[in-house]
């Protein structure tokens, strides 16, 4: 499995934001849902060795995220909720940024290979501040992807998309998922129907659900993802 997380707890001071959570993750799309608040960023800033857990572990391709981050770092792309991107740059400059960090040789051939990849041809040669709210996310995907690795953490990648950005998004991270493990936060019960084969739901900071889309429908009589979610997380 490429992603291994086991009796994961974090506490921010008095409050446990994440308790004794044990999850799996392999190469798809895995849903990672919660109410605001049930601890998936705290969840996902951990996995890509942003902050410290308190205690558990978490494993990435097989390495420590608390002993071997730089490995961790080497297998992992993330897309951090607030997608924070140098705006003063141009999308190929911040590419080539983001290509130096990793160390990518031949960065043009690689650069061109994400460009095509996330649809950023018409939109390449101008400056990030200029771009549109999709096309940003497409800059942060395509930052995400760059060094390819193997597992992509994207949280919250399509908040504040227009309908035609929403599928092309989508349709971009099922491509991926057929090749990573991909962990998606969305609150958009549509989306995690038509992107997940797994979802993990999360309620203040506990493992509410851990299983396929399919199996959940089955298990609440076929009823809507929204209304199952609704059920799992005011239970
Ligand atoms: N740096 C921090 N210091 C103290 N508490 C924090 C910190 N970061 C998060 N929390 C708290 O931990 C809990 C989980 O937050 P987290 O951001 O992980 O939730 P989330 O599931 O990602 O929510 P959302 O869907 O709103 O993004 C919240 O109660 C939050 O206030």
């Amino acid at each position: 499995m490429s992603i291994e997380v086991s009796g994961l707890t974090k506490i921010y001071g008095t409050q446990k934001a994440v308790n004794d959570i044990t999850f799996t993750a392999g190469p798809g799309v895995l849903g990672f849902l919660g109410p605001n608040g049930a601890g998936k960023s705290t969840t996902m800033k951990i996995l890509t060795c942003f902050i410290p857990q308190t205690s558990g572990t978490a494993k990435v391709c097989g390495f420590d995220v608390a002993t071997q981050s730089l490995d961790v770092r080497q297998h992992i792309g993330y897309l951090p909720e607030s997608n924070p991107l140098y705006t003063d740059m141009y999308v190929k400059e911040s590419l080539g940024f983001v290509a130096g960090i990793h160390g990518i040789r031949q960065p043009g051939k690689r650069i061109a290979e994400v460009i095509e990849q996330t649809g950023l041809g018409p939109e390449q040669h101008k400056q990030i501040s200029q771009l549109s709210k999709g096309y940003k996310q497409r800059v942060g995907l395509a930052q995400a992807i760059l060094h390819n690795p193997d597992v992509l953490i994207l949280d919250e990648p399509t908040s504040g998309l227009d309908p035609n950005q929403l599928i092309s998004i989508r349709q971009l991270i099922t491509d991926l998922g057929k090749s990573k493990t991909v962990i998606l936060s969305t609150h958009i019960m549509q989306e995690v129907e038509a992107v997940c084969n797994n979802v993990v739901i999360i309620n203040r900071g506990h493992l509410a659900a851990d299983d396929t889309v399919k199996g959940l429908r089955q298990k609440y009589n076929n009823q809507l993802l929204e209304q199952i979610f609704t059920k799992i997380t005011n239970g």
